[in-house]
């Protein structure tokens, strides 16, 4: 079974450093000229899939845009994620799951056992009930070749309250989560299943990334205000393990397929540049 982190790595590689998000915001459906309904959100999925899904690395879903209609909504969840897979593009479901470790144990089999109906390639996770607590995900994500990506430092700026927050020892509860999802991805080659995600938005923050050895997922960038010049302040010497991510400033050239493959293209060029330079 090939891992996640070899997976994501062949992708890049052979697609470019990038995730587009299918966040399909009531704004943006209007903007399209759909209605705000289970029909439009299924146009604007398939419209994002069909542009990018043979073209882009990663293709991130937001669970919480198809959740709003229900199980319809879900449905369409199922479909797109389908879809995508059948182009080409690894999925990555943003769920941010986290509860305790017999829960955990079941939306695992939920994203990451492969005879799930959601099944995709990797999920988001929150470890505020202890990253030990993820561990049920891990674990089936290591046995089916699937990855999870670990909120550590998020893009929005209320996250930093609890995220810099220092514990006992003195590190921030942040570098707290660095830390152990460093110990899980030691040794990996080419490169760790387990993630984090740490927005491109936070500035230097002096965290250490160093030692990683997994993807780290930089949503912020566009509509949050990042630009590709953040990264390298945000990662420094880790800049080579980021997947920069964007999701209505790519939208936003939608519905028509070559405007938003004009848009992907015009990211994954920004990004190749600002994570090159970082050489
Ligand atoms: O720290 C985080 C974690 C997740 N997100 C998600 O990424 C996209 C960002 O959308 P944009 O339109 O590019 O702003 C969205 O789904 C968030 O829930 C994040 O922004 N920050």
């Amino acid at each position: 079974m090939e891992s996640f982190g070899a997976r994501l790595h062949r992708a890049v590689s052979e697609r470019g450093p990038l995730c587009v998000g299918i966040d399909p915001h009531p704004g943006l459906l209007a903007r399209w000229g759909l209605d705000d309904d289970v029909r439009g959100l299924d146009r604007f999925a398939r419209t994002v899939t069909e542009a990018l899904g043979d073209r882009v690395a990663v293709i991130k879903p937001q669970s919480a845009f198809f959740e709003r209609f229900g199980s319809k909504g879900v449905a369409i969840l199922e479909s797109t994620i389908r879809q995508l897979r059948d182009a080409g593009s690894l999925v990555l479901l943003d769920v941010k799951r986290g509860d305790i470790g017999s829960t955990v144990a079941a939306y695992a089999s939920a994203y990451l056992d492969p005879s799930s109906p959601v099944h995709v390639d990797a999920v988001t996770a929150s470890p505020y009930l202890g990253v030990g607590a993820l561990a049920p995900m891990f674990e089936l994500a290591a046995e089916h070749g699937g990855g999870v990506f670990v909120l550590a430092l998020t893009s929005n700026p209320e996250g930093a309250a609890v995220q810099r927050a220092r514990t006992a020892d003195g590190r921030t509860v942040a570098q707290t989560v660095i830390d152990e999802i460093s110990q899980l991805n030691a040794g990996a080659q080419p490169l760790g299943s387990v993630g984090l995600v740490v927005g491109a938005t936070i500035g230097d923050t002096g965290h250490d990334l160093s030692a990683v050895n997994g993807p780290l997922l930089a949503p912020g960038l566009g509509a949050q205000g990042a630009t590709a010049a953040d990264l390298r302040v945000v990662f420094g010497s880790a800049l080579p393990a980021v997947l920069p991510s964007y999701s209505r400033e790519v939208l936003g050239a939608g519905p028509d397929p070559d405007a938003l493959r004009a848009a992907a293209d015009r990211a994954l060029t920004g990004c190749r540049a600002a994570l090159a330079a970082g050489d």
